[in-house]
């Protein structure tokens, strides 16, 4: 519970009941990141999901270091930073000096994923593992107890805009029953193809966390898009 009431001290608007927002700024303006930034900050977003891309783990790089810092300069909401990168152990307390609050690394990247959790632990951060389509959650079984967040990648990573696929709602009701049959806190979040059709089935899986990234930049009205899907029910 500390845990949770941690993640969310930089919001200002909190609901422990509603699930929560990740929009990710992959798909923000990058040539206007700080007013993307800004409008986040006026949302209801719970976190800022910050996707680095090395061109080597996924087919498509997107910034690294320096944006994430100065995305953090301007930031109110913590960042929740998925790397989509190989090596991360390298990186990880460059991430933590930029501002990273969750740390995420690829179960598909590190050989020693108990190791690289306890140096993000070390660290300050929570930490994140993330499992591409084809990677069961039962891999997790003997180290869920030591990771707070699970991305679960609903497309396959290195875009945005992809298609949502059908079978995440399986391995989200999975991975609720490892968690509950475990006893941890591990909260379970959801990257790729997110929107306002999906989230409710989402959420009565046991989603916890919602990516959202087109759905969020590309609508009309972003602020009022968070607004409707924190606010959807199962
Ligand atoms: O991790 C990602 C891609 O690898 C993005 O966070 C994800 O694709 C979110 O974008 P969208 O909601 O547009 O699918």
């Amino acid at each position: 519970m500390l845990f949770f009431y941690s993640f969310a001290k930089k919001t200002k608007k909190f609901n422990p009941m509603s699930v929560k927002i990740a929009p990710s700024i992959l798909a923000s303006d990058f040539a206007n990141l700080q007013s993307e930034i800004e409008m986040l900050n006026a949302s209801e977003a719970d976190y800022i999901h910050v996707d680095i891309m090395d061109g080597v783990f996924v087919p498509n790089i997107s910034f690294g270091i320096p944006v994430t810092e100065a995305v953090n300069r301007h930031a109110k909401k913590p960042l929740d930073v998925h790397l989509m990168i190989v090596n991360p152990d390298q990186y990880l307390e460059a991430f933590h000096k930029a501002g990273a609050e969750i740390i995420s690394v690829h179960y598909e990247a590190c050989d020693h994923l108990h190791r690289t959790l306890q140096a993000i632990r070390n660290l300050g951060c929570k930490t994140g593992v993330a499992l591409n389509p084809h990677t069961s959650v039962s891999l997790l079984e003997d180290v869920i107890q030591d990771i707070d967040l699970v991305c679960l990648m609903s497309v396959n990573p290195g875009f945005g805009g992809q298609k949502f696929i059908e079978n995440t709602y399986s391995k989200v009701r999975q991975l609720k029953a490892l968690i509950e049959r475990k006893g941890t806190s591990t909260m379970i979040e959801i990257d790729g193809g997110v929107n306002e059709n999906n989230a409710p089935l989402l959420i009565a899986a046991g989603a916890d966390v919602l990516v959202a990234g087109n759905f969020v930049f590309s609508s009309n009205d972003p602020i009022e898009t968070i607004k409707r899907l924190k606010s959807l029910k199962n």
